[in-house]
């Protein structure tokens, strides 16, 4: 369809009719391990926005270990999409995402994986209204594809280095993002330098350690990590003044990621010097656009930017893929590979990794067609026997 501002006004307002969430439970290619938990298996929490123009608009909330990474579970966002957000939405103008949003945001404090979920499905029916995919509503490109690093996290240093061999001959990965923070300091530079050994020239070497060191065993790390050939390390400690503190001390890069929830937090960190390298995330944000504030921040301060994952389904991973398109700079690429990880598609069509890189569809919305029989297959409510959504009663609907 051709798309002109006439036939966007001329169809009037697309009013939210419905709102249904569900979850869906998929297994994970190996066990995944992290500093605070170990994942054998992913949820997504799916929501669909269905609108008065026939528009349906699909968002994804996803998180890592339940309630082992933050405050928000899937279980939980969906409740609270059910229970509060879904009033706050049907009937509402879904052409005035903003409006919305900021409806939202006045009524309901923080939960902003469920915010970003329900943005993303906002977005994705704006552009099937519109025929122009998520990225141009952005605000337009800067990129049409992204880099992608591959976490190693089996727990097994033989084991990584076989993976990322199979990733760089397959011409899928070529920058890995290893987990540690679970062992002893020492025993972790080992793994590291162990991997980059291996690798040598043909793989950039990063790590993530989920905030599980203190400070003093932070400074040990980084001395052991530059040596090793490690290029950058993620969130080493908890609290951003220690960040700020580690900051400069090792030839080495120093990301925030969990510090970092949306733009006041962008804000705050810029301005103590906390980070080399913002690692944005669209859930963590609270939106799309809230990540895209969060970039403009870090662009502002001299910042760097990486585009994080919280190890999203293929929804939520083309979402940030969209917002991520849309950053000047992203010096440090992206992890977006959440799809990878997970053993079943749920896509008609997978996503196109090849090259090492995401190519970001050109299609409206999204770009993405889910395979519904798959979803039905997966959905927990299926073994439940129950489907809960939230309809505009009908002497509103029309
Ligand atoms: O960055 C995180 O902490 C979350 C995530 C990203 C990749 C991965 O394996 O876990
Ligand atoms: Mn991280």
């Amino acid at each position: 369809m051709e798309t002109t501002l006439h036939n966007i006004t001329a169809a009037g307002p697309a009013l939210i009719d419905r709102v249904e969430t569900f979850l869906v439970d998929l297994p994970t290619i190996r066990p995944h391990q992290l500093s605070m938990a170990t994942m054998n298996g992913q949820t997504l929490m799916l929501v669909r926005l269905y609108c008065s123009d026939g528009s349906i608009g699909v968002g994804e909330g996803t998180t890592i270990g339940g309630l082992a990474y933050g405050a928000e579970s899937p279980e939980g966002m969906k409740l609270a999409i059910d229970t509060y957000f879904a009033p706050l939405l049907l009937g509402a103008d879904a052409s005035q995402i903003p409006a919305i949003m900021a409806r939202l945001n006045k009524a309901i404090c923080d939960n902003r994986f469920a915010k970003c979920a329900i943005e993303t499905a906002l977005f994705d029916a704006l552009g099937q209204r519109t025929g122009l995919p998520v990225s141009q509503l952005l605000g337009g490109r800067s990129r049409e594809s992204l880099p992608i690093a591959w976490t190693l996290a089996s727990g097994d240093t033989a084991k990584d280095i076989d993976e990322a061999e199979r990733m760089l001959a397959q011409r899928r990965h070529n920058i890995f993002k290893l987990k540690i923070g679970r062992r002893e300091v020492d025993a972790d530079v080992a793994h590291v330098a162990a991997i980059k050994k291996a690798l040598g020239d043909r793989g950039a070497v990063r790590v993530d350690v989920n905030m599980a060191w203190s400070e003093l065993e932070a400074q040990r790390g980084l001395a052991g990590l530059v040596d090793a050939g490690c290029e950058l390390v993620e969130q080493p400690v908890a609290s951003p003044q220690a960040l700020a503190r580690l900051k400069g001390r090792h030839a080495i890069a120093i990301m925030a990621d969990e510090s970092l929830t949306g733009p006041a937090s962008a804000f705050a960190l810029a301005r103590i010097g906390g980070a080399d390298v913002f690692a944005i995330k669209i859930e963590q944000s609270g939106g799309l656009r809230a990540a895209q504030q969060v970039a403009a921040i870090g662009d502002a301060a001299g910042i760097e930017l990486y585009g994080g994952t919280m190890l999203e389904g293929a929804i939520g991973t083309i979402a940030s893929a969209h917002a991520f398109a849309t950053f000047r700079e992203l010096q440090w690429g992206t992890e977006l590979f959440g799809p990878l990880l997970l053993t079943e598609e749920i896509l008609a069509e997978p996503l196109q990794y090849q090259d090492f890189q995401l190519a970001i569809p050109h299609r409206p919305g999204l770009g993405i067609t889910l395979d519904e029989e798959r979803l039905q297959y997966f959905r927990r409510d299926r073994k439940q026997g129950a489907t809960v959504t939230a309809v505009r009663p009908a002497k509103l609907a029309g």
